[in-house]
């Protein structure tokens, strides 16, 4: 991939994205709002370079809040670097709490930067790769974009909202040679994930352990061999890999393997899916005893 964009390329899993396609002999850019952020984060993805004529330019734009301006930041990273032939929407935010206690104008932030902010930078790149009949969009999900969990009211929705989003533009993209990648990393060791576990409900953090905490390196790694490969589904450990089987509807195939697999597979991973619900509710269950008794010892005191 000679030429890769990066939204939320200044920190986290976007940032470990630039570096794993640095290290690839990519051209990127770097898209998020904080200029000091991004200029630190160019740094250490120039220190990945393969050859000296790669460079990484960063620019500096809200991707969820005006169309124009977002084109119009694309267009100009183009005209000094060529086209876009991949890009990787990952900028993005997560929020964990209860449904009744989130303020409302939180589900309208989410579905704004996660979803709107997927969508912009794919519409303003996506006539110049029809024209070249070539191009990779990436769409960064997670798995709360596979399943709906306790805590995520306000964020699963944003994510799976990508999916709807990914298999559409993947229908009409396909006869240009365009391949869409949805990838649905697990936790993951960022700055983003330590912010969230300061609120994080109990709940979510006990039902989230199930499938662990990753490194960025790990997931980056992962994420863009899968879209070199044209992959539509991209995930990460074996629950990430019976969750992408078990949710792959009708979700377009990228291989005869792939199909016999999700094929084969289907009925076992619905059987163990079960017996993960039935702890899940269990979770909840004993976490809802568990304050209600606190409640009422501290009544008693
Ligand atoms: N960490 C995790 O556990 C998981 C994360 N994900 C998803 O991966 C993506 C990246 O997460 P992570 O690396 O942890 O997050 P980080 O907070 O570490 O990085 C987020 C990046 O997005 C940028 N960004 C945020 N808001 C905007 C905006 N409005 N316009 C442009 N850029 C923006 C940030 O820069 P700046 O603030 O300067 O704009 C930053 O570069 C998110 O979409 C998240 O939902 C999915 C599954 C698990
Ligand atoms: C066969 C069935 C297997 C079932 C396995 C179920 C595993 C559930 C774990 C869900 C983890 C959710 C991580 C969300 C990460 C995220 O997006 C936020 N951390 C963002 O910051």
């Amino acid at each position: 991939i000679p030429f890769s964009g990066v939204t939320g390329g200044s920190s986290g899993i976007g940032k470990s994205i630039a570096m794993e396609c640095y290290r690839q002999g990519a051209f990127i850019t770097l898209v998020a709002r904080d200029e000091e952020k991004l200029l630190r984060a160019k740094k250490d993805v120039e220190k990945f370079a393969i050859n000296d004529k790669q460079v990484v330019l960063c620019v500096s734009v809200d991707v969820s809040s005006d169309y124009t301006q977002v084109e119009n930041v694309i267009k100009q990273a183009q005209e000094k670097l060529g086209p876009v032939d991949m890009l990787v929407n990952c900028a993005g935010t997560a929020l964990a709490g209860k449904f009744e206690e989130m303020e409302v104008e939180r589900f309208k932030e989410l579905m704004e930067l996660n979803y709107l902010g997927s969508v912009y930078p794919s519409r303003a790149v996506i006539t110049t790769m029809k024209e070249r009949r070539m191009g990779r969009i990436v769409f960064v999900s997670s798995q709360a974009g596979q399943i709906g969990l306790f805590g995520y009211t306000a964020y699963s929705p944003s994510k799976f909202a990508l999916r709807g989003l990914a298999e559409a533009l993947q229908m009409e993209m396909k006869p240009y040679n365009i391949y869409v990648t949805l990838a649905f990393p697990p936790d993951t060791d960022t700055p983003l994930l330590a912010e969230e576990n300061k609120s994080k409900p109990l709940e979510t953090k006990l039902i989230s352990e199930t499938s662990g905490v990753w490194q960025p390196d790990q997931v980056a790694k992962i994420l863009v061999k899968d879209a070199v490969q044209g992959n539509f589904s991209s995930s990460v450990g074996p629950d990430g890999y019976m969750l992408s089987a078990l949710t792959c509807g009708m979700s377009p195939v990228t291989s005869i393997t792939e199909g016999l697999q999700q094929i084969v597979t289907m009925g076992l991973f619905r059987t163990i899916a079960l017996f993960y619900l039935g702890s899940f509710d269990s979770i909840v269950r004993r976490c809802m005893i568990q304050r209600e008794q606190s409640k009422a010892a501290d009544k008693n005191e």
